[in-house]
């Protein structure tokens, strides 16, 4: 199975994203924001990152490159898509996930190992947890305060989307503590905290963040 990782102009963690990947069986298959064609892909992540320096906002000028062109048009027809940090940031900017990221309420850059609670366990990246399960992966960012409306907020929990809470703890101010959200479809994910940052008992902290790339692995066999 074949998964594209997006580099753009200061992407920095492409390379962890592209091994996760890897340790999950999967093949990683490097893609530059420049061109246009995804190829054979089967899902893509968009890695974590200074794209374009946040210049603008994070995310925004990334948001525009021609490959996401076609991830915006292979998403819509569900191709699965997972948004790590400066990824979620680009995927809110492209308008394929609600809400903003803004920056950290505090204005410091915060990073640390994160406890998670999964509240979504059934969408294309996240099966391998169960709903309420605890995780730690490490959190990295100057604007990650996850934002909206509180009538988008309100719409975005009584559908089900938020994916992800912080726990022990909120590091950049999000609304109602969430650190990601999901499609209607549960195809598309975004977080700020960085799964593919922790998959191997060496580095820690943990290897909670593997199942992000096994769960893709198998909703892509099963599909
Ligand atoms: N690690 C990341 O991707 C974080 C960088 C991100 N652009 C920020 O808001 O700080």
């Amino acid at each position: 199975m074949r998964i594209g990782v997006i580099t753009f102009p200061g992407s920095l963690d492409d390379v962890d994203a592209a091994r996760a990947i890897r340790l999950a069986g999967a093949d990683p298959v490097a893609l530059w924001h420049a061109d246009h064609d995804l190829r054979d892909v089967e899902a893509v992540v968009l890695p974590g990152g200074f794209s374009y320096g946040d210049y603008l906002r994070a995310g925004a000028i990334a948001a525009r490159a021609p490959m996401m062109r076609d991830v915006i048009d292979r998403a819509r027809a569900g191709m699965p898509v997972l948004g790590i940090c400066n990824g979620f940031q680009v995927l809110c900017e492209a308008g394929l996930l609600p809400g903003a990221l803004t920056r950290n309420s505090h204005l410091h850059f915060r990073n640390r190992d994160q406890v998670l609670a999964v509240e979504r366990a059934d969408t294309a990246w996240t099966s391998a947890y169960s709903t309420g399960q605890r995780i730690v992966i490490p959190v990295k960012n100057g604007e990650g305060r996850y934002v909206g409306s509180p009538d988008d907020l309100d719409r975005l929990e009584g559908e089900g989307r938020v994916a992800f809470r912080y726990v022990d703890g909120n590091p950049n101010g999000s609304s109602r503590d969430i650190a990601g959200v999901t499609s209607e479809d549960g195809r598309v994910v975004g977080l700020m905290p960085h799964p593919e940052h922790a998959v191997e008992d060496l580095t820690g902290p943990s290897t909670d963040g593997l199942g992000f790339f096994t769960s893709i692995l198998k909703a892509v066999v099963d599909a």
